[in-house]
């Protein structure tokens, strides 16, 4: 069933609003231009934006308000200019409470429908490193503008982590089935030029003023495009990709939770920590 598209009021109010977004806190903060339409919504949680259960929280519910407010545009990016998003948090994995356990896998099941189902145009300017969950929200968008000399991937399998099905689905599409396959597989992780050569990402740039001037370009060739025409089209590509993965979600947090239990997985996790503190005190 198509969501979002086939509201007659939902259209006509495209016309007349444009609304400024703000988050209720600072986790996500988001900038509306009035003149275009276009919304800049920034990830704000230091050091590396890891996707705490709150993080998800706001950005879902940013999402939400901005499809309401009918913007034109949304350009994803982070505060910081070296890390997009650091993937999950991993500290909700270290020993965790189950109940919260499952609230993060289930969040980050919204958070990827919320941002793969809008029905406005999305681009993610990756401005950083985005392993894994930061990948994934890269992903979700429909263009992607990387700057040079970061890392992208979906590095889970190197983390002990497997890659749920619809995450596979959006790699499969993104990149292609044989490649999504042996890179899903491997956890590889690619530069910039790599990426751009797989086609993980659509386009490099030298530094963020450049890829907002790119993220922006792309926007602007809906300009002049009828918004549902645009919107159906992508949501009827969307839509049953996103009702899989809500018919298999009880199972795949469950997949998740054992997943994460698993003694040899938390040693690992407790390992990877610490190469993460030693590689910094090099
Ligand atoms: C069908 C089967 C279903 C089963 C489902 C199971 C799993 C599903 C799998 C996939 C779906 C998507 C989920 C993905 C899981 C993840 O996302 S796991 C997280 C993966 N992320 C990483 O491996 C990144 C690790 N971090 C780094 O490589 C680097 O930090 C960086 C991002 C490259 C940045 O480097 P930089 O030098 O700038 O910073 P520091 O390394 O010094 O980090 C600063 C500070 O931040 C802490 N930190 C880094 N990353 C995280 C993180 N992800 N979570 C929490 N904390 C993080 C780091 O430890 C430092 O802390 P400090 O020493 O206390 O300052």
């Amino acid at each position: 069933m198509l969501r979002k598209i086939f509201n007659p009021a939902r259209l006509s109010r495209f016309q007349r609003t444009m609304v400024t977004v703000s988050s209720s806190d600072a986790l996500v903060s988001t900038e509306v231009d009035d003149k275009t339409g276009y919304a800049t919504v920034t990830l704000n949680r230091a050091p590396v934006n890891s996707l705490s259960l709150e993080l998800m929280t706001e950005i879902v519910k940013t999402v939400d308000e901005l499809e309401r407010s009918n913007i034109r545009g949304m350009v994803l990016t982070s505060f910081s200019n070296k890390v997009f998003c650091a993937g999950l948090d991993i500290m909700e994995m270290v020993n965790p409470d189950l109940d919260r356990l499952r609230a993060v896998w289930t969040r980050l099941q919204d958070t990827w429908a919320s941002l793969y189902g809008t029905s406005f145009p999305t681009v993610a300017l990756i401005n950083g490193h985005a392993p894994a969950g930061g990948c994934l929200l890269a992903l979700c968008c429909e263009y992607r503008v990387m700057c040079n000399n970061f890392n992208i991937g979906l590095n889970e399998t190197q983390l002990g982590l497997a890659v749920p099905p619809w995450l596979q689905g959006t790699m499969r599409q993104t990149i292609g089935t044989r490649e999504a396959e042996i890179h899903c597989i491997k956890g590889t992780m690619f530069n910039s030029q790599d990426a751009l050569k797989i086609g993980l990402v659509d386009e490099l740039a030298a530094e963020n003023g450049e890829a907002m001037q790119r993220a922006l370009h792309y926007l602007n060739t809906f300009k002049q495009m009828s918004p549902y025409a645009r919107s159906a089209t992508k949501l009827l590509m969307r839509n049953k990709d996103i009702e899989d993965m809500k018919r298999g979600r009880k199972e795949d947090v469950e997949r998740f939770v054992e997943n994460v239990m698993n003694s040899d997985f938390q040693n690992g996790l407790t390992v990877y920590l610490q190469s993460l503190k030693n590689r910094k005190n090099k």
